[in-house]
């Protein structure tokens, strides 16, 4: 099974996650994409983000009649860095090849994530181009390091196992959106996703929508 896997806050899901994850899926031949809902990124402040339970929610209802699995898996491996969850993700699923997933405000940003060169060494890693960050991304620290593994798609498409480092990346027709002017435009979108605990499909817990993560 080849399985994406988008990391986010989520806060809260939106259509441009599905149409990046929906082109991802067909551009490298995945054969679904697990959305890892984050208990809390390391790098961005609590003030503001929306309890698990609804960010979870919010993915549900973005992902729906799509190949895409949302989960809260990092709260029940306890894990908040990417590096520790792909480690644990891999001993836990071994017989899955799995790529990570990120748009490229994230690779701009990547250099400053913990041992971000042994998550590049776990799993192969496409980026996906977004409106306004694609000059500082292929500037970035990270970039210069990762321009030796960079591969065209045929190659992400071709059957076998995939190696690493090995960095796609990925232009379609640009999404502007973003959780941010989401929460501009609804500073109380989290509301609508209260009440109900949500159960999570693929580690079976419940979690509720009410409290912080
Ligand atoms: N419109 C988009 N185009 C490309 N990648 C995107 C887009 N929106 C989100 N992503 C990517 O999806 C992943 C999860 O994103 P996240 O949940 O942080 O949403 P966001 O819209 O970036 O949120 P915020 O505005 O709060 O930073 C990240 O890798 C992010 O780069
Ligand atoms: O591991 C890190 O150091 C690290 C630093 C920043 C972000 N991340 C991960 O990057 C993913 C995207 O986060 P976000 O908040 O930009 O949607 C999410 O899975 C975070 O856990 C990971």
């Amino acid at each position: 099974m080849r399985t994406g896997l988008l990391g986010g806050s989520f806060n809260p899901a939106h259509g441009g996650h599905r149409r990046i994850t929906r082109f991802t899926i067909d551009a490298i031949g995945l054969d679904e994409a697990w959305w890892l809902v984050s208990p809390g990124n390391p790098l961005k402040p609590k003030a503001g983000m929306a309890p698990l339970g609804a960010r979870l929610k919010s993915a549900r209802a973005q992902a729906r009649r799509a190949p895409i699995v949302p989960t809260a898996i990092e709260q029940a491996l306890g894990t908040r860095y990417t590096v520790d969850t792909l480690r644990k993700l891999k001993n836990r699923y071994p017989k899955r090849e799995f790529v990570w997933l990120m748009g490229s405000d994230n690779l701009a940003e990547f250099h400053r994530w913990r041992r971000w060169r042994d998550i590049a060494r776990t799993m192969p890693i496409a980026v996906i181009a977004r409106p306004c960050y694609n000059a500082d991304a292929l500037a970035s620290p990270a970039m210069a390091w990762f321009r030796r593994y960079t591969v065209p798609v045929s190659s992400f498409r071709k059957k076998g196992q995939w190696s690493a480092p090995a960095l796609v990346f990925l232009r379609f027709d640009p999404d502007p959106r973003s959780a941010t002017a989401i929460r501009r435009a609804n500073t109380d979108w989290a509301s609508q996703y209260r009440g109900t605990p949500v159960r999570d499909r693929l580690t079976f817990r419940t979690i509720r929508t009410s409290e912080g993560s």
